[in-house]
């Protein structure tokens, strides 16, 4: 009899994972509640822990039943937890723990109960300038932090950037981030498709703190003007605009904004503003930043009222 032709592996016959969760290093007892996303290589759930009522976003990985493709995820897993595990600012995803059985890795996460900067885009197209500064503030900040410590990120995009229910923005899943070397040049193959890949990325430099500045550009212009910079398809004409810094003039902008926007979006990674000179530009001096932003910002304009002089 020939055998038939190999079933791919479908999702649906992953193992499931169980409703309550102990995590043997803390000793403390889960009960996972509702699926909040599924991606190629998990499925996230709410999470509660059981002694303190403390609410977390749990983050579950199938272990492979061997095959290539599952040693890779093993080793990203892998990657993914030593380096977040060490991480703790206020504008990163705080990571709780990490504990796996026989079929499953878990990663215990901060809770972000109003999603991602991406939620918020799409129910808004477009943010008003000091919105733009309050989450470029918090990106920078959390950013600073990683920079600091060699890890580029490579990955950056509303979707990832996650909002608590004080709406402080936390940059999340470091599935992608890496440690540079000393060159400050990460050269590991990507295993996913970056949104906001910069020119010296595409021709093979590999990944640096400047590429990740180079993000923020297209992060800045796509919160001001509804659209990314560089969308043409296909794919071979988008690079044929990243690699000068063509993108569409956004003539409705402050022309701090298109300043800004201008540097960051500098094709020579050499010439893109340092972190910290970023917090210095005229489009955060000249401009209000609030403090705080009212969760109603997630789906409508937020109306600023300035401190009247007394
Ligand atoms: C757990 C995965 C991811 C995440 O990383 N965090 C911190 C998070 C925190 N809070 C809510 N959701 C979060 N997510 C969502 C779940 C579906 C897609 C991304």
């Amino acid at each position: 009899m020939e055998p038939g032709p190999r079933r791919r592996r479908r999702h649906s016959c992953r193992p499931p994972v169980s409703v309550f969760l102990r995590d043997p290093n803390s000793g403390r007892v889960y009960r996972r509640g509702k699926l909040i996303g599924k991606g190629a290589f998990s499925r996230c759930y709410k999470l509660m822990d059981m002694s303190t009522s403390a609410v977390f976003a749990l983050k579950v990985v199938p272990r492979g039943g061997g095959g290539a493709g599952q040693l890779r995820t093993q080793g990203k897993v892998e990657r993914e937890i030593a380096l977040h595990s060490r991480l703790r600012h206020r504008n990163i995803v705080a990571f709780h723990g990490h504990f796996a059985d026989r079929d499953h890795v878990y990663m215990v996460l901060e809770y972000c109960s109003r999603q991602s900067l991406a939620h918020v885009l799409e129910a808004r197209q477009t943010l008003t300038e000091p919105e733009v500064r309050y989450y470029l503030r918090g990106l920078v900040s959390g950013l600073c932090y990683l920079h600091q410590r060699r890890i580029v990120h490579r990955d950056l995009k509303p979707s990832n950037f996650f909002l608590n229910k004080n709406m402080v923005l936390k940059i999340g899943d470091l599935g992608l981030a890496a440690r540079v070397g000393p060159g400050g040049r990460c050269h590991r193959v990507l295993c996913g498709t970056p949104n906001f890949l910069a020119p010296e990325v595409i021709s093979g430099s590999g990944h640096s703190c400047q590429s990740d500045i180079w993000a923020l550009g297209c992060i800045m212009y796509t919160a001001l003007t509804g659209a990314p910079p560089f969308t043409a398809a296909p794919l071979s004409e988008m690079y044929q605009n990243i690699r000068p810094g063509r993108y569409p003039e956004p003539a409705h902008l402050s022309p701090d904004a298109r300043r800004l926007i201008a540097r960051l979006l500098a094709p020579d990674p050499a010439e893109r503003p340092s972190l910290d000179r970023l917090l210095r530009d005229d489009f955060f001096t000249q401009g209000f930043t609030p403090d705080r932003l009212p969760a109603r910002s997630c789906h409508s304009p937020p109306i600023f009222t300035m401190p009247q002089p007394l």
